[in-house]
């Protein structure tokens, strides 16, 4: 099990640098509601106003009710009330009391709209990461370092909700401690920069802990991704057939304890520390306030305040310092957040490599020549090996060419090479004379159909699963009827209770799930809903019983008249109903030709082909 390397230290600059995301954040939270947003910050400039105005009116109220016990007023309320020397008290307490309903109904009103302008950026900010995520490469999605980033930008989408809040209330208690300063300024000035000081330490702690927290949630993302997979593996429909079966609960568990339990305790000891360092700074600006508290005490003893100046500039003063240390410190969380906007920024920031170019063209209609590898050459991301090495063959307009050669030999990697889900890294690959790479991507992959070995078994209904290979066709029901007879998947269709809308898989409540070959035949006539030029079937019958298996390759030679097709199968018995057969071994072309000429050379497909017959002898 891998131990996380020790945290790297944010400086001071990297985490002012952060502040700088601070300004797309508030674009796009702009840009997602703007009636929201400007309601939003309307609400806090009123609020922001209330503090000052409500201690200055209790002030009043004070001042006031001393002069009315200097008065001796008669101690009935009745005759009191009727000398209408309170009149002005009670208004007072009724102006006080609107404030003070006031002050709750805005409080409610920003809460709720933080609460859907929140709710709406994130919806905004997940289809944004899902936009983005389907740009980028095969290539990228299969670097771990990018999952690491994913994952991290995908919990920002949720994560960042408070910031929002956070962000505005931060503008808000700004402006207040604006209206308090100016209040006090008039009195002790320099009590204020006293108060300031103190508050310091407290910040620098502050922010301190916060960039500690973030190296610590960054450093641990692969082991939270790990986390999460063995979560998922150990209660899950797809493993738990499997778990059971080798009884491997307790085997994930202890590994989910194990790394889950070092997570946490590096969690708590870093939670502790800023407990213990987040008191003792504290007390600092205590300490500044009770100086300052003593001395305006002693002011009002000697005469220079009255008592509701007294009770107006403790108060004051208290709500002054809470107000600082919430902002410095808020100040410190909005670094410390907007820290974990990079990863959502970075990510967003990746560019995919393949992509059309520009003035890219067309893919000819019809294929006239077809495609020629050229001395291709591909290597795996961070892989030492070739997977692909000095390969050159032909794949010529109209035929149906075979793919052969033992695991790994690099026939999947030469599909995903033809299909532009990578760019060679050596020599080219031609499509009728021109390099793939200036052909229009989406045009590419609309004339290819592909179905992969590890094919996607969607959790929709059985048209739907059809549909997909074709999605703007997804409403032509004919269409996919008739993709699913040629897959041989109609069968399996009118077998389900509610046949095309049967939703499969067993996910989801009303799902039924297929068997492995039912689930090829729907995929294979996935594959047939799209009407390429170019069509790809790895492995597709790999677990379809026999006389199904000789069914499709029939159907897939008749369909696949007028196209090009490419196919691969460990299969000879259908392998031999191709034109020409490509015989891979170690990532180039060992031999090619049709079944005849590879038995009559006696080469590695007459051994493969012989041990596979004698097998069913
Ligand atoms: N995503 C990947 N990342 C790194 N290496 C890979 C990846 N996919 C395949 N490889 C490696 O590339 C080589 C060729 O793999 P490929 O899947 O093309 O073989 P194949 O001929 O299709 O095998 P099989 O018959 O088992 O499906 C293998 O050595 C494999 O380990």
């Amino acid at each position: 099990m891998p131990t996380p390397p020790p945290q790297p230290r944010l400086d001071l600059r990297q985490r002012f640098d952060a502040m700088r995301n601070l300004r797309p954040f508030l674009r796009e939270i702009w840009n997602t509601s703007r009636p929201l947003t400007l309601a939003a910050i309307g609400l806090r400039l009123l609020r922001a106003l209330l503090p000052i105005a409500t201690l200055y009116i209790g002030k009043l109220i004070i001042d006031e009710a001393v002069r009315l016990i200097g008065l001796g007023l008669p101690h009935e309320l009745a005759s009191a009330w009727r000398s209408g020397q309170l009149d002005h008290m009670v208004l007072l307490l009724a102006l006080e009391l609107a404030l003070a309903i006031g002050s709750d109904l805005l409080g409610r009103l920003a809460g709720y709209v933080d609460a859907v302008l929140s709710e709406l950026f994130t919806n905004a900010t997940s289809i944004r990461l899902m936009e983005h995520a389907a740009l980028l490469d095969l290539e990228d999605f299969e670097d771990a370092d990018l999952q690491d980033r994913l994952d991290r930008a995908r919990r920002q989408t949720v994560g960042r909700m408070n910031l929002l809040s956070q962000l505005f209330g931060q503008a808000q208690d700004a402006i207040t401690v604006l209206t308090f300063a100016a209040g006090l300024l008039t009195y002790a000035p320099w009590l204020m920069v006293l108060l300031a000081v103190a508050l310091v330490p407290a910040f620098i702690g502050e922010s301190h802990f916060n960039a500690l927290n973030y190296s610590l949630n960054f450093q641990w993302t692969p082991e939270r991704r790990q986390l999460e997979y063995l979560r998922q593996m150990g209660a899950s429909v797809e493993t738990a057939k499997e778990v059971k079966i080798f009884n491997l609960n307790r085997f994930f568990i202890e590994r989910f304890r194990t790394l889950s339990t070092k997570f946490f305790e590096a969690n708590r000891a870093l939670a502790g520390k800023r407990a213990l360092w987040g008191t003792l700074l504290a007390t600092l600006g205590t300490l500044g306030y009770y100086v300052a508290y003593g001395y305006i005490a002693w002011r009002t003893v000697r005469g220079d305040f009255s008592i509701g100046d007294l009770t107006f500039l403790a108060g004051s003063f208290r709500r002054l310092r809470q107000l600082l240390e919430s902002l410095l410190s808020g100040f410190s969380q909005v670094a410390g957040q907007a820290l974990y906007l990079d990863d959502l920024y970075s990510f967003f920031r990746i560019e995919p490599e393949i992509a059309s170019k520009p003035g890219a063209i067309a893919v000819p209609d019809p294929i006239r020549s077809g495609f020629v590898f050229e001395d291709v050459g591909f290597r795996y991301e961070g892989s030492e090996r070739w997977a692909l090495r000095g390969l050159s063959f032909e794949l010529h307009a109209g035929e149906v060419l075979a793919l052969v050669g033992e695991n790994g030999a690099g026939k999947t990697t030469l599909v995903k090479l033809l299909a532009r889900l990578y760019d060679p890294d050596e020599g080219r690959i031609l499509l009728d004379g021109r390099d793939l790479r200036d052909y229009d991507l989406d045009d590419l992959r609309a004339n290819t159909g592909v179905i992969f070995q590890d094919f996607v078994r969607y959790h929709l209904t059985a048209a739907e699963n059809i549909g997909v290979g074709q999605i703007d066709a997804m409403g032509d029901r004919e269409r996919i009827e008739r993709a699913a007879r040629k897959g041989l998947a109609d069968e399996v269709v009118a077998a389900l209770p509610n046949g095309f809308d049967q939703i499969i898989g067993r996910r989801f409540k009303q799902g039924v799930d297929l068997s492995g070959g039912q689930w090829q035949k729907i995929a294979i006539a996935r594959a047939y809903m799209r009407d390429a030029q170019v069509m790809i079937l790895d492995e597709p019958t790999a677990a379809l019983d026999a006389r199904a298996e000789f069914e499709v390759f029939e159907r897939f030679k008749e369909l696949s008249a007028g196209k090009t097709a490419v196919l691969i199968s460990h299969r000879f018995s259908s392998v031999r109903m191709a034109d020409r057969i490509l015989v891979l071994a170690d990532g180039r072309v060992e031999a090619s030709g049709t079944h005849e000429q590879l038995m009559a050379q006696g080469g590695r497909y007459a051994e493969l082909f012989e041990l596979q017959a004698a097998g069913y002898r």
